[in-house]
């Protein structure tokens, strides 16, 4: 079943001309169309700058765009009831790139994974102790860790703890923005695994943004390319993808050869699995 409708997205950011004269729109999403279906990941490629997070942004209800609508749960997104669009928020998870800043250094992990949980959920102090303990082991973390502060993880350790902060409220779609970019190779493959396993066993849906074949490829089950703002290609097996003659998945293609020397001439499907 539908969980997401993007439907006709066109998104332009404004540009102050030379001594004030009047703003130049700047297209960054053109007429973009997708959905994504329950339990489903759509991973979202594209070159830099190619509108990603933007769109990323726009399904998260935090950039309104110029046309178009969101259709979240059967909803418009950006035309909806104050309670209903609290309702949709807590559906809508996101996990940033950047683990570091996406929490707050002076507070425990209690208090940082408790924060949505306050929000939305009144629990007695042992109970949301207990809700929070096992959220951290589901991540692959000891319930203990919920009286340390930020700086006492490494980068992965933080992810999983965005993630467990992600996932507390049982959202229905997360937004994964590079949520492995900064990661090292093992550590990448380690979160990927967690995701993966999260997503079966909570019938999650994700709409993973990056530039990383690879890791798309793994975490996926459909695929979409973004090029220019444009949505140039949408896979609904992602295995098809290998065989795309667009130059844009062409050159995600290339770099994936790039980083594998001795690979370079063999393209097939057991270069990503
Ligand atoms: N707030 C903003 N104001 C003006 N322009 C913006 C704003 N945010 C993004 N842009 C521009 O929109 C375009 C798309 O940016 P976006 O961050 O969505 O791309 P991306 O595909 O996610 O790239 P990357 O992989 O490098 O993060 C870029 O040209 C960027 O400079």
């Amino acid at each position: 079943m539908s969980l997401l409708h993007v439907k006709e997205i066109t998104l332009a950011y404004g540009k102050t001309g030379l001594f004030g004269l009047p703003r130049r729109l700047i297209p960054v999403l053109s007429n973009v169309s997708l959905t994504i279906d329950e339990g489903v990941c759509l991973g979202l490629l594209g070159s830099s700058g190619a509108g990603k997070s933007t769109l990323g942004k726009v399904i998260l209800g935090l950039e309104k765009p110029s046309h178009g609508q969101i259709i979240f749960q059967g909803q418009d997104l950006y035309n909806m009831s104050a309670s209903d669009r609290k309702q949709a928020r807590r559906d809508l998870q996101v996990v940033f790139q950047d683990c570091y800043s996406s929490v707050n250094p002076r507070m425990t992990i209690e208090q940082i994974i408790g924060e949505p949980l306050d929000n939305y959920e009144i629990r007695s102090p042992s109970k949301q102790k207990h809700v929070i303990g096992e959220l951290l082991e589901m991540v692959g973390l000891k319930a203990e860790d919920m009286a340390k502060y930020p700086n006492q993880f490494s980068g992965g350790q933080l992810q999983r703890i965005n993630i467990a902060r992600a996932i507390a409220l049982k959202p229905k779609l997360i937004v994964l923005d590079e949520s492995v970019s900064s990661l090292d190779m093992v550590t990448q493959t380690q979160i990927l695994a967690l995701l993966n396993d999260l997503k079966r066993s909570f019938g999650l849906s994700y709409l993973f943004i990056t530039h990383n074949l690879e890791a798309a490829y793994f975490l996926s089950d459909r695929l979409a390319v973004l090029d220019r703002g444009e949505l140039v290609e949408m896979f609904e097996e992602k295995e098809q993808i290998l065989t795309s003659p667009h130059p844009t998945v062409q050159s995600l293609l290339q770099s994936v050869l790039a980083d594998h020397p001795g690979n370079r001439k063999v393209r097939n499907v057991q270069q990503f699995t």
